[in-house]
């Protein structure tokens, strides 16, 4: 399975969960305490993957860089997008230099 077909799936998943019972969801849970628990637990998750990557040690950031990355579709599903928004966003960027883009800014 690809890394997009993954992404993919688990964002239907994730939405299926608005209607679901907060006892035995933990995203139908995040999503009935509203957008401040779902922001607070990205602040949370990115406070440990910043950890991990001083830690320097593989299998940490890859479980830390996975919890960051489902509480943020988690956040996009809470406001009915999914990794298509992110992916349509990311193709629009592709080939353009972090570098050009900035420049381009103070031309505005
Ligand atoms: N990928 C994940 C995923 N990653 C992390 N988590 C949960 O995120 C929570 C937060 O992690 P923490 O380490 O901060 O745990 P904690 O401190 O006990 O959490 P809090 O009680 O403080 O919120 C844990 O309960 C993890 O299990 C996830 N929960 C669900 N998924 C996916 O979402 C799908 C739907 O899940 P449910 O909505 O629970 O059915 C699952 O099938 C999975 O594919």
């Amino acid at each position: 399975m690809s890394t997009h077909d993954i992404l993919h799936r688990l964002s239907e998943t994730l939405a299926t969960r608005k209607h679901a019972d907060p006892e035995k969801s933990y995203t139908a849970k995040l999503f009935s305490e509203g957008p401040d628990s779902i922001l607070k637990k990205i602040g949370e998750e990115c406070a440990e993957l910043i950890m991990a990557g001083k830690d320097g040690k593989r299998l940490n950031i890859v479980r830390e860089s996975t919890d960051v990355i489902y509480h943020i579709l988690v956040l996009l599903a809470f406001f009915d997008m999914t990794i298509e928004d992110v992916s349509q966003e990311m193709r629009r960027r592709e080939g353009i230099s972090g570098i050009d883009e900035k420049a381009a800014r103070g031309q505005k």
